[in-house]
């Protein structure tokens, strides 16, 4: 099963005596959604960064499927095994949603037979229908424009998906549904999906939480209702 875990890993920017946390053990293993919570500034984003192999640990390490991300190199691991949705959908706002999709294929190198029709179901699955598709971005809603880039994530094949506040520029419903697109991506295809937020709501669904508070990160697992 894949997994990705962190190892007495620690963090500070400019200043030592300015850690943002420190000895962290946390694991997230694949068919899970994971939450990570904490208030503004207290290092989430930071903590991404470095799962995400965009910079790097001061202490510790971060191993995917035991070897370390030093290891397997930063750049090698972003291109293959990780892909990362923004609050901001960061999409190439002058091409279509069949293009976005396209070149992100084209960017991590990965070949389809029916690339055509790969892409065209993959958007469609996740309610861009065809007339939509071909559509500059940039006339999408920003709730489209989200799906859009979560296909861009998934098509790439990587194991891991991680979010920065993925539903912080949409209203409560359609962020609802950005949920369910996670939470599906985690529970039926297997893969390990990591999100950082302040939203309460987004935590309570997530099957783990891990709440970054005094520097330490602080694990609930959801209750499962009986029924
Ligand atoms: N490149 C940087 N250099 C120095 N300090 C930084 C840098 N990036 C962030 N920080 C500081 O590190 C702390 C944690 O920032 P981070 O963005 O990780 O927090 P966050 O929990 O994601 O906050 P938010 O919820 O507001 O996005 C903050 O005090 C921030 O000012």
């Amino acid at each position: 099963m894949q997994m990705l875990e962190t190892k007495n890993l620690g963090f500070w920017y400019q200043n030592p005596a300015d850690t943002l946390f420190k000895d962290v053990n946390l694991k997230f293993e694949a068919g899970k959604m994971y939450a990570i919570l904490g208030k503004s500034g207290s290092g989430k984003t930071t903590f991404l960064s470095l799962i995400s192999g965009l910079d790097s640990a001061k202490e510790g390490e971060i191993l995917y499927n035991d070897t370390s991300l030093a290891k397997i190199g930063l750049t090698k691991f972003r291109k293959h095994n990780l892909a990362i949705v923004f609050q901001a959908y960061n999409l190439f706002t002058y091409m279509s949603a069949y293009q976005n999709v396209d070149s992100a294929l084209e960017i991590s190198g990965v070949k389809k037979d029916n690339q055509r029709e790969f892409i065209t179901e993959s958007l469609k699955s996740v309610g861009i229908t065809e007339d939509l598709q071909h559509k500059k971005v940039s006339q999408l809603s920003g709730g489209q424009q989200q799906r859009v880039a979560i296909v861009r994530a998934m098509v790439t094949g990587a194991d891991i998906i991680v979010a920065d506040e993925p539903t912080g520029n949409l209203d409560e419903e359609t962020g609802r549904e950005i949920i369910n697109l996670f939470e599906k991506i985690a529970h039926e295809q297997k893969k390990i999906v990591i999100l950082v937020t302040h939203d309460l709501d987004i935590a309570k669904r997530s099957d783990v939480t891990y709440e970054l508070r005094d520097k330490v990160f602080h694990k609930r697992v959801k209750e499962v209702t009986q029924a």
